[in-house]
């Protein structure tokens, strides 16, 4: 069922291998079919060499494994709750990739800084509160998806398709699993620039909404995040 997605979903994985934001079997993307109320994921603590399309896991939206072998990404829940909160996206993938990991572990948001980041995204980059310790015990990954949820009200995700987990690291969705691992790149590209901007300045100053506008919403068209930049 469903080769065409295992398949897309599959190579949207090797990406994130080959694209050097993951080491050993750390992160993890999917891809939904909304029409069919299914999504596709990373088999977990996989060796991504070895990861063929036949091993990408089928989860409904109830949570339920639908097809595959192995055992889903620990992060599924986390996967399963974005995709049903935000109609709007159709792939998620997560990383620990250095410099958006230390944003998220010191728990700062990233303002957008200069045109590079407006081309992406619609504003700041923000941070969720650090978890409960209730929260972290019982429903770890799923408490993760609310927290992302929580800390997005006002924000349109699909103007901001980033989020760093407090003390954990990068979310990043899209629409297709292809599109999530894009932004997952553009989002550590440009963490790096801000750590180097910070070094060379002394502070992260985002740029004026203007600029912001002119470039998002020249390549984009539509940008409705109410917060600061
Ligand atoms: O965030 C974590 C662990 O902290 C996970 O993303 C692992 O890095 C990958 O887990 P699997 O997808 O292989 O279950």
């Amino acid at each position: 069922m469903l080769e065409e997605l295992k398949k897309e979903v599959c190579r949207a994985n090797l990406e994130l291998s080959e694209s050097g934001l993951v080491i050993l079997s750390w992160g993890n993307v999917s891809g939904i079919d909304r029409s069919k109320g299914i999504f596709a994921i990373k088999p977990s603590g996989i060796d991504y060499a070895k990861l063929k399309p036949e091993d990408i896991v089928l989860v409904s939206l109830e949570g339920e494994k639908v097809e595959g072998d192995m055992k889903p990404s620990s992060d599924t829940p986390t996967h399963l709750e974005l995709y049903r909160q935000w109609s709007g996206i159709g792939g998620v993938c997560h990383t620990h990739s250095p410099c958006a990991t230390a944003f998220a572990q010191a728990k700062r948001e990233l303002p957008c800084l200069g045109t590079t980041h407006a081309d992406n995204f619609y504003g700041t980059v923000p941070v969720t509160r650090q978890m409960a310790i209730e929260e972290i015990e019982t429903e770890y990954e799923l408490n993760t998806g609310k927290v992302i949820c929580e800390r997005f009200k006002g924000i349109d995700p699909e103007t901001i398709p980033a989020v760093f987990c407090a003390g954990h690291g990068p979310f990043t969705w899209g629409k297709d699993a292809g599109e999530s691992v894009k932004n997952a790149i553009v989002l550590e590209m440009a963490c790096k620039m801000g750590l180097d901007t910070l070094s060379l300045a002394g502070k992260m100053e985002a740029i004026p909404q203007t600029l912001l506008d002119k470039h998002y919403l020249r390549k984009h068209g539509k940008g409705a995040y109410y917060g600061q930049n």
